[in-house]
């Protein structure tokens, strides 16, 4: 059994093709079942000197491909990944019926929480939630519309990314509003990522061995939250009601004051609808920095003495230590901090900066294997990329886990096709 998962991240899109076939028990490595990958980078980025470009990549067996193309929209991106699976010379499908489903890491889909085959009332169930997640629901709407298209008789199936955070207690999820908002409106804190979340839970508990570890789950990518893991649940996340809270995000506000937008649309002469527009893609890192929502950007450009960049890394990292502080408590300690996603897994320098002096709480960060960590081996059993950077005295593990949320979606698709 064959499916495709289209990952469409706020920067990026990635897909990978999957066999699902027979039980997949806990020694089936994921890895082993990848037919065909890919990926977009920096999309909607127009940031640096010339024609904006995204690095593409794509590896379909043996065939290994990296190219350059203008930077495309999401829909774009999901056409060439159909026609690189189905190229007469170096595609991997006859044609598309080949695959049983397409799953897709769906983001909002408010009164749908859960996983679902895509019909109208999932589309209508999204579109409602398009003024809450405006970076990611209009793009995926778009592509399932697209995709439903041209496969009519291909099931589409939505894993929303709420669902792995609706094991929250109530007092983690409320907000102090009036009455009724919660009931009549469903405004709640929702979480988010909770395919990535969910793959940590599912490799740290066989990493660390045991099921029941406290984990602190910090997905820093495009967009960036924090979950709390308590025996493979979620306990507490960092993202609310929308993606647009917690921590600062790329180009997305975090957490800020809802009072202080009258007075800004008094101050500025802009109506509501601008004003929010701007939060959701002119704030966050790129808002502080003044010069990028890409991480890779703004290190560059701190390491070159540029102030506005270094004051970026430093609210990003004090904001998600101060919900690092909340989740310890929460838990009464932690016995695993995770990194992952594109930040997570790749920038040393935010590592470091997170984990620093945190001795007394019983973590010992190793500076060495967090320098050495890219490129170095993961150790026996474990998979490219993966990593620990405790000191061997450490209580806490703090460890590098490449996210796989292709993996859940594929796994939770395979269960949706079976009710
Ligand atoms: N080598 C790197 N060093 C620092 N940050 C990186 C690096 N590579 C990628 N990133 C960051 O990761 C982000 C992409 O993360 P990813 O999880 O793939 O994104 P998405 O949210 O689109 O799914 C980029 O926007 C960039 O900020
Ligand atoms: C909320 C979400 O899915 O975010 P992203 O893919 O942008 O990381
Ligand atoms: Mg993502």
């Amino acid at each position: 059994m064959l499916i495709l998962v289209a990952n469409l991240g706020s920067t990026s899109f990635k897909y990978k093709l999957l066999d699902v076939s027979g039980e997949l028990t806990a020694d089936v490595r994921p890895d082993d079942r990848v037919l065909a990958r890919g990926a977009v980078e920096r999309i909607g980025d127009a940031q640096g000197d010339g024609e904006p470009t995204s690095r593409c990549e794509v590896t379909i067996g043996d065939y290994h491909h990296v190219y350059e193309m203008p930077v495309p929209d999401h829909g774009i991106a999901v056409q060439s990944c159909l026609d690189q699976l189905t190229d007469p010379q170096h595609g991997c499908l006859k044609d598309a019926s080949a695959v049983s489903a397409i799953g897709f890491k769906a983001v909002h889909g408010g009164r749908k929480s859960g996983t679902f085959l895509v019909d109208d009332d999932v589309l209508e169930a999204m579109a409602e939630m398009n003024a809450a997640a405006p970076a990611h629901n209009p793009p995926y709407i778009a592509a399932m519309k697209l995709l439903r298209d041209r496969f009519p008789n291909l099931p589409l199936v939505a894993a929303f990314e709420t669902e792995f955070h609706d094991s929250i207690p109530e007092a983690r999820r409320v907000y102090a509003i009036p009455p009724n908002w919660r009931e009549d409106y469903q405004v709640q804190k929702w979480g988010f990522h909770g395919s990535s979340h969910r793959y940590v839970a599912e490799r740290a508990a066989e990493l660390l061995g045991r099921k029941d570890a406290r984990i602190i789950s910090c997905h820093l990518g495009g967009s960036n939250s924090l979950t709390a893991i308590q025996n493979g649940q979620s306990v507490m996340t960092t993202m609310g009601m929308t993606p647009q809270t917690g921590l600062p995000q790329n180009n997305r506000v975090g957490d800020f004051d809802p009072f202080a937008l009258p007075l800004l649309m008094q101050r500025s002469g802009k109506t509501l609808e601008q004003l929010l527009a701007e939060l959701a893609s002119e704030g966050g890192i790129k808002g502080i920095s003044e010069r990028s929502g890409d991480l890779r950007d703004v290190e560059l450009a701190a390491e070159d003495g540029d102030a506005k960049s270094q004051l970026a890394l430093n609210v990003f990292v004090e904001e998600i230590r101060r919900h690092m502080g909340g989740m310890i408590v929460a838990m009464g300690g932690v016995d695993a901090i995770v990194f992952t996603a594109g930040i997570g897994e790749n920038s040393d320098i935010v590592r470091s900066a997170v984990c620093k002096n945190l001795d007394s709480l019983g973590i010992q960060f190793d500076e060495e294997r967090n320098q050495n960590h890219r490129g170095s081996s993961p150790p026996e059993g474990g998979n490219p990329g993966e990593g620990y950077l405790h000191a061997e005295s450490s209580s806490t593990q703090i460890w590098v886990i490449p996210t796989n949320e292709e993996w859940i979606v594929a796994k939770r698709t395979k269960l949706a096709l079976s009710h």
